[in-house]
């Protein structure tokens, strides 16, 4: 359930006074996601999202965030802007929180995508890749490589209670991923966790790419890599379906183009984006309660999808 902050429903008539979106019918807590406070909110107007930020999304970068989603909007692609008050703002304070009102997109996320629908979504990420070459606005990425070291030291031994032997394995995997990162490959604005629960989709048709609070500016066939991992494998992190890998690889390289050298390094990003999730499931599996009201992500399916593309290094040859 990611509902970690009530709303009131004064101080939601209050907040939706300062917009020109007609008044408030109701409004709903999504048990979906995992970072911020989401509500469905109805007014005799339209639809829309309600975003609190908690946490996780540091406030200073909500104007990077802001700004992309409106970039990518104004170039007709299927990313949500945030509505913006009679004054022009788009980020507001509600409950003690900054909060944004999103546009609402229809379509479902899936859980068993086909290769139709993967080859869809790596189309819509490179009409990403492509509509942000005259973004000029960077962000580090706060959950790159850069970070994973101090992340697995954070996360320590008490690893080992998760699996046993899974800090040497990490410790060990992310030596290599150090050792063989590419240096010399494009960047640009990426999503950076474009998982298919990030995208919605009606039937073959991609009708949203969301859940921008990790973009940042990076190399831009490690995104291709995170959605390799999140598309192609079941929730365990078993059975990949071949199908599906090729045919994102496949709908990317159409709508924005692969170099040799960026596929060639598909196998090292790949392991990386593995240890990226691994990592920041395993601290959130170490410091959340049990009984906490988020939904903890298995960081095991990440090992079995790191140890898969450990053992089938010519995977995207
Ligand atoms: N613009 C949108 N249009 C329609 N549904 C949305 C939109 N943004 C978010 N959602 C819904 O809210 C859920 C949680 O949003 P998400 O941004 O993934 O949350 P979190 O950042 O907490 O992971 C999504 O799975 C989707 O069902
Ligand atoms: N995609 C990440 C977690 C981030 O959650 P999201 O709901 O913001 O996409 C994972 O699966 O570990």
């Amino acid at each position: 359930m990611a509902v970690y902050t009530q709303v009131s429903a004064e101080a939601l008539a209050a907040f939706l006074s300062r917009y020109d979106v007609g008044d408030l019918v109701s409004a709903k807590g999504i048990a979906e996601g995992v970072e911020n406070s989401n509500y469905l909110v109805d007014t005799t107007r339209d639809r829309f999202i309600l975003t609190l930020y908690e946490k996780r999304v540091a406030a200073g970068d909500l104007p990077f965030f802001m700004a992309l989603l409106d970039h990518l909007a104004g170039k007709g692609l299927p990313v949500p802007p945030a509505v913006k008050d009679r004054d022009d703002r788009e980020i507001q304070q509600l409950e003690g929180r900054p909060a944004c009102l999103i546009r609402f997109l229809p379509g479902v996320s899936l859980s068993q995508p086909t290769p139709a629908q993967a080859l869809a979504a790596g189309c819509a990420l490179g009409g990403v890749h492509a509509a942000v070459a005259d973004f000029e606005p960077t962000r580090a990425n706060s959950m790159g490589i850069a970070q994973w070291r101090p992340l697995l030291e954070r996360c320590g031994r008490d690893m080992d209670a998760i699996r046993t032997g899974l800090f040497d394995r990490v410790a060990a995997a992310l030596d290599a991923v150090e050792r063989d990162w590419p240096r010399d490959l494009p960047v640009g604005a990426i999503h950076a966790d474009l998982f298919p629960d990030n995208v919605l989709m009606l039937g073959d048709e991609v009708t949203g790419l969301i859940d921008f609070y990790f973009a940042c500016t990076d190399i831009r066939a490690y995104d291709v890599a995170v959605m390799h991992t999140s598309w192609t494998f079941n929730a365990r992190g078993l059975n990949p379906s071949a199908g599906v890998g090729a045919a994102l690889l496949d709908g990317y390289d159409r709508s924005f183009g692969l170099s040799a050298a960026e596929r060639a390094a598909l196998p090292v990003l790949a392991r990386g984006a593995c240890i990226r999730f691994l990592l920041s499931r395993a601290w959130d599996w170490l410091n959340t309660p049990a009984d906490a009201l988020v939904m903890r992500k298995d960081p095991l399916a990440y090992l079995a999808r790191l140890d898969w593309y450990v053992a089938n290094e010519r995977a995207f040859a």
